[in-house]
């Protein structure tokens, strides 16, 4: 009988943590994230007047503030937001939200941002050219070849000094929809950009997640290709020291005499997100909660699935920006077809296949 007894079973063992790896190139970042890194990507020239541009720019810019759970948290460094020329009469008409808030007017983009806009587009849809689409993305309209990228907005934020940061999260993809790329330019200040997985629920017995360390140096392009947001968090964590930023040209025609100068070195970075707001996501399209808010929508992280039919929530944020940081708590699936939103790239690519 004691042949017949089964071996005790051993407790499930979790899978042993990994060390962190730093992405020091662009073709390590490749390898291992769904992002691509791109190197002094502007003019110099250009990179360092739009870092003064947006230096200067950001003394008008402020902080975020925001209920988390039961305490109002305050990111301490600067944020703004900015719409491209041809867009704000949409943008500013439409009133966007964020973290409950309804938003400043957009700014429009500075003349040295269109010039790094337009660079940066074609990079991007370089990238995208080669890249696997997944359906859930923008399937672009009838006449154009769906693989445009166009931003049309771009949030911009503001570190001063190594303790000034951005916790881990993902996007909200309230505007952006499912599957989006976001376009991030660095000026200034190096920094690290920390990447972690979300790892399913039905896969935390067989693998663990890893954090990626990606050095962004000044006019460096990261791009947070599609899945980026379904999979993995992000954040720019303090550091406890950084190496100063010295401008390879001085600020262009200032009163200021060579002893004043400013601009002999910096702790500061500017971060610019160049953002494709999807027209199938207009603000007039967001459902609103009971708090009178538009929701916001995210990623199922845990259940992710195929591409194709990956489940997000519209979420409540009443309770963001309330007295008592409670909302109403309504929450919905995202219904692609029963919102009638779209064309996406499956629904593109299906037609074609008919
Ligand atoms: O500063 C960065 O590179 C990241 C900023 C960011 O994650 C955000 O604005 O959502
Ligand atoms: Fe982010």
């Amino acid at each position: 009988m004691d042949i017949l007894k089964q071996a005790p079973t051993a407790p499930p063992s979790k899978p042993s943590p990994l060390r962190p790896l730093t992405l020091g190139t662009p073709a390590l970042v490749a390898q291992h994230v769904p992002c691509t890194m791109h190197l002094s990507v502007l003019p110099p020239e250009l990179a360092c007047s739009l870092f003064y541009k947006m230096i200067d720019e950001s003394s008008t810019w402020s902080k975020n503030k925001w209920w988390l759970f039961d305490r109002v948290v305050e990111s301490p460094h600067l944020t703004s937001f900015y719409a491209r020329k041809g867009e704000e009469n949409r943008i500013e008409e439409a009133k966007y939200w964020y973290n409950g808030r309804q938003t400043e007017d957009p700014r429009p983009f500075l003349p040295e941002m269109d010039e790094a806009c337009e660079i940066i587009e074609k990079i991007v849809n370089a990238e995208l050219k080669k890249r696997k689409r997944f359906p859930l993305e923008w399937g672009g309209h009838d006449g154009d070849d769906g693989l445009t990228w166009r931003a049309n907005v771009a949030a911009s934020n503001c570190y001063r000094g190594s303790k000034e940061g951005v916790g881990p999260h993902t996007d909200q993809l309230t505007y952006l929809g499912p599957y989006p790329t976001i376009a991030s330019l660095s000026l200034g200040t190096p920094r690290v950009f920390r990447l972690r997985e979300t790892i399913p629920t039905s896969e935390t017995d067989s693998r663990a997640a890893q954090t990626f360390n990606v050095p962004l140096t000044h006019n460096s392009l990261a791009i947070m290709h599609a899945s980026c947001q379904e999979r993995f968090k992000h954040s720019i964590p303090p550091q406890p020291s950084l190496d100063l930023f010295r401008p390879p040209f001085p600020r262009p025609s200032t009163n200021t005499t060579s002893t004043a100068r400013d601009d002999t070195t910096s702790n500061a970075r500017i971060n610019i997100t160049f953002r494709f707001y999807r027209p199938d996501f207009s603000a007039r399209s967001i459902p609103k909660c009971k708090c009178g808010v538009p929701m916001v929508l995210r990623a199922d992280m845990k259940n992710r699935t195929d591409g194709e039919t990956d489940k997000y929530w519209w979420t409540c944020y009443g309770g963001a920006q309330s007295d008592d940081g409670k909302g109403c708590g309504l929450w919905k699936v995202l219904d692609m077809r029963g919102e009638g939103r779209g064309p996406t790239v499956g629904e593109r690519r299906r037609k074609e296949t008919i």
